[in-house]
């Protein structure tokens, strides 16, 4: 049996969750650069918790300067089963109001500054992406947003863009024309990586603007996402907390196999293996490279 551990990667205005037990900031060092910050270990009702502020604490990092595969792997060699992403996000649809929480199940990655894989020369890997997000983890905080009586829509596709400036209104319009719901800059290559790591993803894509396409709403403004944030805030650690509260202790088998994306993902036999590449590969790869 393997132990269920939740990890939370908090986004904008998301930087701690008080009043876990046994919480503890350790600082987890990773092959692949410089994790976000420490990672807060605590439980709830014995769930082990690992939570990391995605831009540091006091948001000392842009999303262009998020070291991803740091996060990821850092959240790996801390035990982490299941991630769940908090996330502000821009609405690309009238009905995704701010205050309301969105859960994405598909990603289109306009972002073009980042490192996207754990893989690469010396060991080539191709994970599928067709289901990014982990339906027990969808049920999960579907199931935590109706006990907390927060208004969360299921399903939708969140546009991630490089930034840090926001979308000129003829990419906002561009990204609605392709039916995209929610805007934002930090999911990919998180949703990538965690699936290469085999981790069970899923995103709470909070909305906090109608980024600059809606006629009667003011552009987007970092100081209008602020007051929103704060709003949510409260609702996004209720959210976890129950949701750490009725997780499933063992981890589930997820259905769409994310837990197990390596075994049919790496293409490189194993004399060809660059054998430095496989040491950093040893917590995101070792169940399957051994
Ligand atoms: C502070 S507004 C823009 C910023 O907020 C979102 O970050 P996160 O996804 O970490 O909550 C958005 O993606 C931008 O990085
Ligand atoms: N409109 C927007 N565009 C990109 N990222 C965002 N984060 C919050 N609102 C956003």
């Amino acid at each position: 049996m393997v132990q269920s551990v939740l990890g939370i990667v908090g986004g904008s205005g998301f930087y701690n969750l008080p009043g876990l037990a046994h919480a503890e900031w350790r600082h987890i060092e990773s092959p692949w650069g410089t994790p976000s910050d420490a990672i807060l270990f605590a439980d709830i009702d014995g769930l082990p918790i690992r939570f990391l502020p995605r831009h540091g604490r006091g948001h000392k990092l842009s999303p262009s300067d998020i070291d991803y595969r740091a996060n990821v792997d850092a959240l790996k060699r801390a035990g982490v089963t299941d991630l769940v992403s908090v996330s502000a996000c821009g609405s690309l649809k009238k009905k995704y109001k701010p205050g309301d929480f969105v859960l994405p199940d598909q990603f289109i990655d306009r972002t073009f500054a980042r490192k996207t894989s754990f893989f690469g020369k010396g060991c080539v890997a191709h994970v599928a992406m067709g289901d990014p997000t982990s339906p027990l983890l969808h049920k999960a905080l579907e199931n935590a947003a109706k006990s907390e009586k927060i208004k969360m829509h299921r399903g939708g596709t969140y546009l991630a863009m490089e930034g840090p400036q926001f979308s000129t209104r003829a990419e906002s319009n561009l990204y609605r024309s392709w039916d995209c719901d929610v805007i934002g800059m930090t999911n990919m290559p998180e949703a990538k990586l965690a699936r290469e790591a085999e981790l069970c993803y899923a995103s709470v894509a909070m909305v906090t603007d109608y980024d600059c396409w809606h006629d009667d709403h003011a552009h987007v403004d970092v100081a209008a996402i602020i007051k929103v944030m704060q709003e949510n805030t409260g609702k996004a650690q209720r959210l976890v907390a129950r949701l750490a509260r009725d997780f499933p202790r063992e981890h589930p088998a997820c259905p769409i196999g994310s837990d197990k994306a390596l075994e049919v993902a790496i293409i490189t036999p194993p004399e060809a293996r660059d054998p430095e590449l496989l040491k950093k590969l040893d917590a995101v790869a070792g169940r399957v490279l051994g």
